[in-house]
């Protein structure tokens, strides 16, 4: 066994107090294996140097979609429909499988070094994510997203059979850092007897399940329209609702649909940022909260934030969640802080998020030393409302160390910047 030593750092832990300890980690294994005082824990072969530090469960970015750093800055400023249909699936048509590796690259480049340890991604070519996550040492839920708008219908067939195959291939990967779910993309975007015959074999074959969901007004009239049924109520209908599906946004849910959520148990992946850039609307996330429902956090792409960084993310949670009910009580830091650890790590079904023996080692360290975090009265608040993701010195994940002194450990960063910076432009000038 080979063991790894985080030592001389303040520790959040799961109650969300922090003390002074060190964690002992089994590298091998992947796994936390003790927490306490130096002499209690004893030294590791390694040693990762977290004094004026705290450690904290690696964040866990539960929807994104990550090559889209690809199209950072290439369309801003438009909401929901216009922005896909007019900037970003023009370019998304144009798409190739080393353009996807370079996107992918940057992102998870950009993830490790703000903290994150984990991400759910829909997207295409996710093999080739898939063996980027193995490459870089990062661990994600991935999914080929399904779109049946647009698509004759053996097409659309083929997309979907695609996201089952890349489901159970690929389920497992990288050592089980992989893990893999069914992606049809809305369910505005797909047409219903693509739901009535995917989703049993899906749920057949236990595989998870995760949609945008409830994301605009737009999108949820139509479906009254048609169904005279809320979209959850008729995802239900469509057996869309479990323990181990998750949905993206749901800015846009009512009571019943709150309720129904948290009796499926079905996570809401909250993503404040592009609710705010696309104009989609404010998420009900303490009335969601109260009624019990689980909810996580996540950046959505690059191209409808514009970063990756899970920090901003709780920042905006907690802002928006305010301004959404107009009572400063509402998301406090303590909620932001769990829904991009825990929450998201519950939606994603892993065991990660939390800093306790037995549990994935996924985590990272905040150097405490800026002027930015002075004077350190309140160390959850300022993880809310004060860190940046460039104040994560050492990212740890499954064991390995894959960022320390706020270098990477197994990715090349500035080659991955010019290669995504090529491909970008090249991208978008044949979309042209
Ligand atoms: N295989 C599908 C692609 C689906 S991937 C997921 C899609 O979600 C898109 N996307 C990114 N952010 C959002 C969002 O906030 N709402 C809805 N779709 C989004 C993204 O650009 C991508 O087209 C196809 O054949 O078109
Ligand atoms: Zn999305």
């Amino acid at each position: 066994m080979t063991t790894l030593t985080i030592g001389g750092g303040q520790v959040l832990r799961p109650d969300m107090t922090v003390e002074r300890a060190d964690i002992l980690v089994d590298s091998d294994a992947g796994e936390i294996l003790a927490i306490g005082d130096a002499d209690e824990v004893g030294n590791g072969d390694e040693y990762l140097d977290a004094s004026d530090g705290l450690v904290i469960p690696g964040l866990i970015n539960a929807h994104t979609h990550v090559a889209m750093t690809l199209f950072r800055g290439h369309a801003d400023d438009k909401e929901l429909d216009a922005w896909l249909q007019e900037d970003i699936w023009p370019v998304e048509a144009e798409l190739q499988a080393d353009d996807v590796r370079a996107g992918a690259l940057l992102g998870i480049a950009e993830m490790i070094r703000s903290g994150t340890t984990a991400f759910a991604d829909m997207y295409f070519f996710m093999d080739e994510v898939a063996d980027v996550v193995a490459d870089t040492g990062i661990r994600a839920t991935l999914g080929h997203g399904c779109i049946t708008v647009g698509k004759d219908d053996e097409q659309a067939h083929d997309d979907f059979k695609h996201s089952l195959d890349f489901a159970r291939t690929y389920d497992g990967h990288a050592d089980g850092r992989v893990q893999t779910m069914f992606t049809p993309h809305s369910l505005t975007t797909v047409d219903e007897k693509f739901y009535e015959e995917y989703i049993p074999v899906a749920r057949d074959e236990g595989i998870p399940i995760h949609i945008h969901a409830n994301e605009t007004v737009n999108e949820v009239d139509p479906i009254v329209e048609e169904h005279d049924q809320r979209p959850l109520e008729y995802a239900d209908s469509l057996d869309v609702l479990a323990d181990d599906s998750f949905i993206a946004h749901g800015v846009h849910v009512d009571e019943d649909e709150r309720d129904l959520l948290a009796e499926r148990d079905t996570s809401v992946i909250h993503c404040p940022a592009s609710n705010m850039k696309l104009a989609s609307g404010m998420a009900p996330v303490q009335k969601l909260l109260d009624a019990d429902v689980s909810v996580g956090l996540g950046t959505d792409g690059a191209a409808s934030n514009n970063d990756l960084d899970m920090f901003d993310e709780m920042r905006d949670a907690a802002m928006v969640g305010k301004l959404a009910t107009m009572d400063a009580s509402a998301v406090p830091a303590e909620a932001v802080v769990r829904m991009a650890t825990e929450g998201s790590a519950s939606a994603l079904g892993i065991d990660s998020g939390r800093i306790e023996a037995g549990a994935n080692a996924d985590l990272a360290v905040v150097d405490l030393s800026g002027e930015h975090l002075k004077p350190p009265h309140n160390l959850v608040s300022h993880l809310a409302y004060a860190v940046r993701g460039s104040d994560v010195c050492h990212t740890v994940c499954d064991g390995a160390v894959l960022m320390e002194d706020r270098t990477l450990q197994t990715i090349d960063l500035d080659d991955v910047k010019d290669t995504a910076t090529e491909r970008a432009h090249a991208l978008v000038e044949r979309a042209e």
